[in-house]
């Protein structure tokens, strides 16, 4: 059960031969861990990459960027001029490649220095929405095929992390809103339907968030932001920092695609706790989202949904209702024509994530990011993913249009 879409609402996606259903990407060998860092403008993403590539952490890093710019006040072993790429060998183990274009043929040439670093971080600059190069990342096989990039390894998507302003970050996410001119998008000026922004595209597709700044700002402000950061996105942990400072471990190597570790609900660092909740009736975990006003979060939300243990049959139900909601737009139950994608109704899913028990013992792990998806099984030895959900499933849907319909219809339709 695996799609491999492009990101346009109106092409239907092509099934494309799955591999992971017989090997959890978890456990692919040989393939670099990438991340990428979005941000919100001046939120302190060069301070973060600054530091990254400038102390002494032990991670062996190479790091992607446009420009080298206002972080290229490091000590440099050697430089390399590659056609449209720069490197520079740091002093502390990482690399950092500055290129014009981040296409293939970049990542190419990062790639056939193969055993110089050990994970890629590419840092998607001004106010990229991370859903497309997430995607481009993410079963691409250019990407993942290490033969196709000319390496020894391919890219594994790791997870992508958004860093955001703790001073102006609400206000940025108030005043943002996409005016529907580009491809793709939603949202139309004339006839005032605003669409989500890049801030909340960037909140929306990220798995782990930094608050950074948290210094300058109040703590009403800190809190305020934080449960607007819950409302739009809730699975995904937030870590307050200043001038980015945290431990590399909570950014890099966390598997967001390929695991259900991030689904815990222990995995907001200030939010620890732990309740059980009735099947289908998980509260959402930003427990102050009444305080974020819809003309805020511009009608992105997320919803939770636990699931008992699923039949085969359930499970299977589960896939079609999931790639009918991606692939169309609409629930199954709701006639064959999906809702115009301009309608404030209509349902578009930015980022799922999901664990689903099966009656027979297996676990899966669902993943999605936008119209692609993949449903893939838990290593009998991945224990830590395993342990974290003993009894209960859950799916996490991010994006418009879910309302409490698009729960009863997961529920009646997988469950019946
Ligand atoms: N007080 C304080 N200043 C910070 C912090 N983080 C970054 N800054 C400062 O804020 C300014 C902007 O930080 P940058 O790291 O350049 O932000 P950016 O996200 O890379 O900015 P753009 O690339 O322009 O979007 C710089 O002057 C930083 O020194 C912080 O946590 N506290």
């Amino acid at each position: 059960m695996n799609s491999d879409t492009a990101d346009s609402d109106s092409e239907i996606p092509e099934l494309v031969p799955s591999q992971s259903n017989d090997q959890p990407s978890a456990a692919l060998p040989n393939r670099v861990p990438l991340t990428i860092i979005c941000g919100f403008l001046g939120a302190g993403k060069s301070t973060l990459l600054r530091r990254i590539l400038t102390e002494r952490h032990g991670y062996r890093i190479a790091v992607i960027m446009n420009e080298f710019g206002d972080t290229a006040d490091i000590e440099a072993k050697s430089i390399t001029v590659d056609g449209e790429s720069t490197t520079l060998e740091l002093a502390n183990g990482c690399l950092c490649c500055s290129i014009k274009d981040a296409g293939a043929a970049a990542i190419e040439k990062l790639m056939q220095k193969q055993g110089a670093f050990d994970h890629i971080l590419l840092e998607a600059t001004g106010l990229a929405d991370p859903g497309p190069i997430a995607g481009m990342f993410w079963h691409n096989e250019e990407y993942i095929d290490a033969q196709s990039i000319g390496s020894e390894n391919g890219i594994a998507l790791d997870g992508v992390v958004c860093v955001v302003d703790a001073v102006f970050g609400l206000k940025q996410m108030e005043e943002d809103h996409d005016p529907g001119t580009k491809e793709g998008h939603e949202g139309d000026e004339e006839s005032g339907i605003k669409g989500p922004g890049e801030s909340l595209r960037q909140i929306a597709g990220s798995d782990v968030i930094i608050l950074n700044k948290v210094d300058l700002a109040e703590p009403s402000t800190v809190s305020a932001t934080e449960a607007a950061i819950k409302y739009v996105n809730p699975t995904a942990p937030i870590h307050r920092t200043i001038r980015g400072e945290l431990d590399l471990g909570h950014i890099l190597g966390i598997q967001a695609y390929s695991s259900g570790k991030q689904l815990a609900p222990s995995s907001t660092p200030e939010h620890d706790h732990d309740h059980d909740h009735e099947p289908g009736h998980e509260h959402d975990h930003s427990s102050s989202s009444t305080a974020v006003p819809h003309y805020v979060s511009r009608g992105i939300s997320s919803l939770q949904v636990s699931i008992p243990p699923l039949s085969s049959s359930q499970f299977a139900a589960f896939d079609v209702w999931i790639r009918t909601i991606l692939w169309e737009g609409r629930l199954p139950d709701s006639g064959t024509t999906a809702t115009e994608p301009s309608s404030e109704n209509a349902i578009q899913i930015l980022r799922c994530k999901g664990l689903l028990l099966l009656t027979s013992g297996e676990q899966h792990v669902l993943q999605g990011v936008r119209s692609m998806y993949e449903i893939s099984p838990v290593a009998d030895d991945d224990d830590s993913a395993r342990s974290e959900f003993p009894h209960a499933g859950k799916v996490v849907l991010i994006g418009k249009g879910l309302g409490d319909e698009v729960r009863s219809s997961l529920l009646s339709n997988v469950i019946g």
